[in-house]
């Protein structure tokens, strides 16, 4: 047994043999889970009550694997851990890093989750998250890593603007004279995704009878154009995203508990932009070198990039884009974007907004632990991570600048860190 993680690290994978369930075994899966790089296999005897299993899930393990043979075979275990590296070798891939920017931890794990749904699933999908976080980025990103690697098209219908008279030619096509004006044959969305995608967007905001209308389609792969008998055959891989709680909605009445269950095979949940504001200077840089291409602009000088992760993003990433697009649009000439180049209605009233940094949504975060039952230790020991991962960003990576910048020793700063990757 080697309940040591240290190794952990170089491997990104590591795996624990343990005869029982043991309290420093368990530590250092639940110290190794935090990073979110790390994927631990815990490999218990045979025989072992669940319970166990289910703690060492609980404290963060990937997976855990009963030994079923004396000696326990390699053959499983190697199995699970090709099956990761292939996922994180997808994740990883300018394929997808190009266009899903984050490092933070929700949204690398969202970004493993739809990698291996996309390469090993052919189900259906429903991405649920608050506008502007990502959803259809990530829908594009499923259909181009689909297992079937299908010829066929993505195909957006958006669910807000279909009408109730339209609605059957909108999905299913129509043959000519099918209706007045009908005056020629025409392929609906279910047509034109054969082979590809369907993505359904804002799939909450459907009425009923045209939810119902979609049932059978879903289900079986078969429907009729509006105005034929014959009925056509269909094959696409359903992806559809809400920014509504469709448990409440099924709750409530307004949305089909069987629809739900044949668009729900998984789901996806996309971090709101405030649950990962680690990822905010990613992000702006990420637009800022797309908005700002040949101009030979240096970035953000330190008071925008304060502004920037001090402020609030009710519209979530599609905010922080805007933001950024009028940045670089006012800013002229080389140099970095500076304070001036915010517009003047933006720019927050009391001046600096360092000393508001404790704000709503810091405060959301830690009721939201203290409500889960998080311990003072590690509600500290996560704030000061993320502080120490935003000043490492905010100085290239300098340590002896982030140190500076938050009134440590380097080696105090190089300990933390230490401490908090085991
Ligand atoms: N992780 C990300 N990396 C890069 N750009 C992102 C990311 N997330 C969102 N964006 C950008 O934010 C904008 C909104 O993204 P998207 O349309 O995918 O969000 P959405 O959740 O589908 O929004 P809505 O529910 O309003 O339709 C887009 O310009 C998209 O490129």
């Amino acid at each position: 047994m080697d309940p040591d993680p240290a190794g952990f690290g170089q491997s990104g994978y590591g795996v624990v043999v343990c005869q029982r369930l043991e309290k420093d075994v368990l530590t250092a899966v639940h110290n190794a889970s935090k990073d979110a790089r790390l994927l631990v296999l815990v490999v218990g005897s045979r025989g072992k009550p669940c319970s166990d299993m289910w703690t060492f899930m609980a404290a963060g393990a990937s997976d855990v694997l009963l030994w079923q043979t004396d000696p326990p075979s390699g053959e499983q275990v190697q199995a699970r851990l090709q099956r990761w590296k292939h996922v994180d070798e997808l994740a990883g891939s300018e394929l997808v890093t190009g266009s899903l920017v984050g490092a933070s931890q929700s949204w690398r794990a969202l970004v493993r989750q739809v990698v291996e749904i996309a390469a090993y699933s052919q189900g259906p999908v429903l991405i649920v998250g608050e506008s502007g976080t990502g959803k259809e980025l990530i829908s594009r990103l499923i259909h181009t890593l689909d297992a079937r690697r299908s010829k066929g098209d993505l195909v957006i219908v958006d669910c807000t603007t279909i009408s109730m008279e339209l609605s059957g030619s909108e999905f299913f096509g129509h043959e000519r004279g099918a209706f007045t004006g009908a005056v020629a044959p025409r392929d609906g969305a279910f047509t034109l995704a054969n082979g590809g995608t369907l993505f359904l967007d804002e799939i909450g905001e459907l009425p009923l009878p045209l939810q119902a209308q979609l049932l059978r389609v879903i289900q079986e792969g078969k429907f009729k154009r509006v105005g034929a008998n014959n009925w056509q055959h269909t094959q696409f891989r359903l992806i559809a995203a809400t920014n509504r709680n469709l448990e409440a909605s099924i709750a409530a009445g307004t949305f089909r508990a069987d629809l739900y269950h044949r668009i729900a095979g998984w789901v996806c949940r996309t971090p709101s932009l405030r649950d990962r504001m680690d990822d905010v200077l990613l992000l702006a840089r990420h637009f800022q070198a797309e908005f700002n291409r040949d101009s030979g602009c240096e970035g953000f000088d330190e008071t925008v990039c304060q502004y920037l992760i001090s402020r609030e993003y009710p519209g979530n990433v599609r905010d922080l884009r805007r933001l950024v697009a009028r940045l670089c649009h006012r800013h002229a000439g080389p140099g970095p974007i500076t304070l001036g180049d915010v517009p003047v209605d933006e720019r927050p009233e009391s001046g600096c907004p360092i000393s508001s940094w404790r704000s709503e949504s810091f405060e959301q975060a830690i009721r939201r632990a203290v409500d889960q039952g998080v311990g003072l230790k590690e509600i500290g020991q996560a704030a000061e991570d993320l502080a120490i991962r935003i000043a490492l960003e905010h100085e290239h990576r300098s340590v002896q600048r982030a140190a500076d910048r938050l009134g440590v020793t380097p080696r105090t700063l190089q300990l933390r860190r230490a401490a908090h990757a085991h």
